[in-house]
């Protein structure tokens, strides 16, 4: 790979701290590092690596994001946590460790978990360069779906309101919102009755959404309590006769839905209950009102303070649900039975009727609103309670990659996402675009522009006869004038073309070698700056063409319709795209190869080729300032080294549009018969993967994590793979002994591997934030038992 060149001796001391990787990504590449900010989710030992090797090399800061505490697993995996700080916060104790690496280095961490501060502070991860998770386990749901559908049967004129927000329809704000908001689209189509259920496929509702209530914003708190009151009212008054269509858990405030409507139908196997005391609260007085009102004081009061969950039979008998059906269709079937028996009765009357029964609970409410708003918030923000709340969530367990990564997606915020497990290592990056200028190519041919000389260059090179040269001028001249002296004379021979085929570079190359006056002795010496040219023969005289990749660079629509979001890369693409328009190729990039020659003639040529690159850029510059200019983008978006540094590198610049995590997650097909039917091939860690994050999202362990629940695990897994593979369309299957391998991990962290692919993850973070070289698109996998590595674009 090409390097900037070593520095001077006397150098800075951050110079020389850093000087062998200056070398390889420059000041500038430095300067971004620097000035970077880094957030890492969850100090796992992977985690803590990945940071190491930023650490050290001098990111401008980091923050760690963990609610987690220190555990003997840790310790024994993470090498930067002590035996003695098990208990303690694992994101302080890692931030502790990592600040002593290098006092340059800024650091803070978040006690909590990611999907906490998500809830609390949708934009906190927006203000960071790059996001990394370690152990993040999938979530399966989208956020910005509908969370209720209404649909009304024009014929029977019944409505029905499905609850739809996955994965538990949890009442938070918005989903209350629209529940109020459903009932008041129902009310004016004045239907003849409402069913109420939920899409999920186990669940009514989770009750009111743990999120609301945890480490809560007052505001939206105070917001949140008042909509509850106002959604209640509605349906408790509401003045159409109500079902709910039970199909699935209604815990708490799901169960407290169900009893605001006048009947219930609830499918087998599942539990309902206001069971608040079992979570260490206090259901408000018109929780306990609306069930007293369904099953009587005394079996409210058993249940009530006992937090009683009950399964569908038990309810059924306590008179908690009116009906017990054996699915969804059959409850909904029911439901409509229900509602037609009020058809020979006058709508109006039935409604006043019901508005009688229900008055006085409603009146209660209404009298003592703000009293109850109160006392909630309080009751709410009170520590116990949040105590409790704390750990009610973590035996919940969050799953925020899915929600993360579409909303780093959208902020174009990159997020690159790991995991180790036992022997097995993995590395995703998802970037919605990436640019690089330098890219560093491992082999660059030198610019010379000889088959197209630029006026300047071609004077100079034109003045200088070659064959006529005494001996001692002929041996100091640089290799690029014979070779363009000796081209001319080729293209002399051959109607004015270049030599293309190995055969016709080998006339020119034996025209160069024949080409030495014979000495005293009647010798022919050829001359070390003949032999360069000769070599040159092979790798400059290629004509000056864009590469592919840079051609679609400057035909992406990016660069052909900016906009006040363009980027700066983009604005100098659309000026370098009319300097290629107007030049017919891209600018010189202004540097010479060494070469066999005199100091003079060396310099003057270096000359001719730096000014022509400065020329061109600074052609550039003013044209990409220009378009910024009549962008309203702001004057200092565009600096002049920037631009130098651009057209310098302009047949290199790279661009990378990425896939969006929760994309992959939700895709229904993928083709991965290819990679199956090789038996090499890595891909099958792929499927593993993702089975083992599925495995993780639906039983909130890893595969294998207690030892007498191997065997178990392995099936469970085992059968979630064949349902992934068997959801993408894909026949194959995977060997057994592959998911036997993984569960035999138990979700362990083996230090050297995590070390090893923190290495690899630190260094394509550094990709990201300096530009320069080309990252990884997208997947990596490391093998430790047989030591191979695999990308992926998936
Ligand atoms: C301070 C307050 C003062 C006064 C208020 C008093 C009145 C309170 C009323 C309430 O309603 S409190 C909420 C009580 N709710 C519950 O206890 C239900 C908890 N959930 C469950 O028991 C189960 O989730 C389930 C409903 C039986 C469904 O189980 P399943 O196995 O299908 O799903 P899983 O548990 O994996 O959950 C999936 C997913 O959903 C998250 N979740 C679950 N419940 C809630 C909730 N109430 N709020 C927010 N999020 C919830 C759970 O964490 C999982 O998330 P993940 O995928 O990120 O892990």
């Amino acid at each position: 790979m090409s390097s900037p060149s070593p520095k001077s001796p006397e150098q800075s001391d951050k110079s020389k701290k850093y000087d062998r990787q200056l070398r390889l990504w420059g000041d500038h590449g430095q300067r971004l590092l620097e000035n970077s900010k880094v957030c890492l989710i969850n100090a796992t030992a992977l985690g803590t690596e990945i940071l190491k090797s930023l650490v050290l090399p001098g990111i401008g800061s980091f923050t760690i994001v963990d609610g987690e505490k220190i555990s003997e697993e840790d310790i024994g995996s993470n090498f930067f946590l002590e035996n003695d700080s098990i208990g303690l916060s694992r994101a302080q104790v890692a931030t502790q460790s990592l600040l002593e690496l290098n006092p340059d280095v800024r650091g803070d961490y978040i006690d909590e978990s990611p999907e906490h501060v998500m809830a609390h502070t949708q934009d906190f991860f927006n203000k960071f360069t790059v996001v990394i998770a370690t152990a993040l386990p999938e979530k399966r749901f989208s956020s910005d779906a509908k969370l209720v559908a209404v649909s009304v049967n024009d014929k029977s004129g019944v409505a029905t309101l499905t609850l739809q927000r996955p994965p538990v329809n949890s009442l938070n704000l918005e989903l209350l919102t629209d529940i109020s908001s459903g009932l008041t689209e129902i009310e004016k189509a004045k239907c003849r009755g409402v069913i109420l259920t939920s899409s999920a496929e186990s669940v009514f509702s989770a009750g009111l959404d743990i999120f609301e209530v945890y480490k809560p914003n007052p505001e939206r708190l105070n917001h949140f309590w008042k909509v509850l009151q106002d959604t209640w009212l509605k349906l408790y008054g509401f003045p159409y006769a109500t079902v709910a269509v039970i199909n699935g858990h209604a815990p708490a405030g799901g169960c407290l839905l169900a009893l605001s409507c006048e009947y219930r139908i609830m499918s087998k196997n599942y539990t309902i209950g206001l069971n608040e005391t079992q979570l260490g609260l206090v259901a408000p007085k018109w929780f306990i009102a609306s069930m007293r009102n369904v099953i009587g004081q005394r079996q409210s009061e058993l249940a009530l303070t006992a937090g009683r969950l009950f399964k569908t039979d038990e309810a059924l008998s306590l008179g908690l649900v009116d009906e017990v059906v054996d699915n969804k269709e059959e409850g909904i079937s029911k439901a409509e039975q229900f509602l037609s028996r009020f058809r020979n009765i006058a709508p109006e009357v039935r409604g006043m009727t019901k508005q009688l029964v229900r008055e006085d609970t409603i009146k209660d409410l209404m009298k003592t609103r703000e009293q109850d708003l109160n006392t909630f918030v309080q009751y709410a923000l009170n520590p116990k309670v949040q105590e409790y709340l704390e750990k009610y969530m973590q035996a919940l367990k969050t799953k925020v990659l899915i929600p993360l990564s579409r909303h780093l997606w959208d902020a174009q915020v990159p997020l690159v996402v790991c995991r180790s497990i036992g022997f097995l290592g993995y590395i995703r990056l998802q970037v919605k675009e990436h640019t690089v200028i330098e890219t560093h190519p491992d082999s660059e041919n030198p610019d010379l522009r000889l088959d197209k000389p630029w006026p300047a260059l071609k004077e100079h090179l034109d003045s200088i006869n070659v064959a006529t040269l005494d001996q001692k001028t002929r041996s100091h001249i640089p290799a690029i004038v014979i070779l363009y002296y000796y081209l001319n004379k080729y293209k002399e021979f051959h109607d004015g073309n270049v030599p293309r085929t190995r055969a016709e570079k080998d006339v020119l190359r034996k025209m160069i070698r024949d080409s030495p006056i014979p000495d005293e002795h009647g010798v022919k010496v050829l001359e070390e700056n003949f032999e360069e040219a000769i070599h040159y023969v092979n790798t400059c005289l290629n004509p000056q063409t864009i590469p592919s990749n840079v051609q679609t660079i400057l035909d992406d629509d990016s660069c052909i319709n900016l906009t006040q979001n363009s980027s700066p890369f983009w604005v100098m693409c659309a000026a370098l795209r009319e300097l290629v328009q107007s030049e017919g190729a891209l600018p010189v990039s202004g540097s010479l190869p060494d070469m066999a020659a005199d100091t003079n003639s060396y310099i003057t040529l270096q000359q001719l080729y730096y000014k022509q690159a400065q020329l061109q850029a600074e052609a550039v510059f003013r044209r990409a300032s220009q378009i910024a200019r009549n962008l309203g983008l702001p004057q200092d978006i565009i600096t002049e080294s920037e631009v130098k540094l651009f057209c310098k590198h302009a047949n290199e610049l790279h661009l990378i549009r990425g896939c969006c995590i929760a994309d992959e997650y939700e895709r229904t097909s993928l083709d991965l018969t290819s990679y199956l039917e090789d038996p090499d091939s890595l891909m099958f860690y792929y499927i593993t993967l993702r089975g083992l994050e599925r495995f993780i999202s639906e039983f909130n362990t890893y595969p294998g994590q207690f030892d007498d629940q191997v065997e178990p695990d392995v099936l469970k897994l085992k059968s979630i793979i064949s349902k992934l593979l068997s959801e993408w369309n894909c026949s194959h299957a995977l060997r057994d002994e592959r998911v036997h391998e993984v569960c035999r991990y138990g979700g362990a962290e083996l230090h050297s591997v995590s070390a090893i692919l923190g290495g690899c993850a630190a260094h394509e973070v550094i990709k990201l934030i300096t530009h320069q070289y080309k990252p990884l698109n997208n997947a990596f996998f490391y093998d430790a038992i047989t030591s191979n590595s695999a990308t992926f674009c998936l």
